[in-house]
């Protein structure tokens, strides 16, 4: 159906998931769904880095459930509207990793 979206089928986990492991997401246990811990020099550039995902997340409509102190944040990806990992969650995983190195 065009427009509902769909968790990741297994031929999509094994094309996606791959580079993002290289890229320290781990899966969580239990749970459909993507973990990483990012840290940074301080909380100004914690929340920096923050705020150019929170832009992205809402152009998106896409949000990442995530934790902060200081300077360091955790972050999990997972699309509730599927219940689980969608091409969603990989598009934004990408972004993160690209703002997490400016
Ligand atoms: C109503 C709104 O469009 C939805 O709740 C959006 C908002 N942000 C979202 N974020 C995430 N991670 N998963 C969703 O399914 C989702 N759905």
């Amino acid at each position: 159906m065009a427009g509902k979206i769909q968790v990741l089928t297994l031929d999509e986990r094994e094309q996606l998931l791959p580079m993002l492991r290289n890229a320290q997401w781990a899966e969580v246990v239990g749970r459909d769904a993507l973990y990483k811990e990012f840290v940074f020099k301080d909380f100004n550039q914690a929340f920096g880095f923050m705020s150019r995902v929170a832009l992205q997340a809402e152009k998106m409509d896409h949000h990442p459930e995530w934790f902060n102190v200081y300077n360091k944040v955790h972050i999990t990806l997972s699309t509730h509207e599927c219940g689980g990992l969608s091409k969603r969650d990989i598009t934004l995983a990408t972004f993160i990793d690209q703002v997490s190195v400016l």
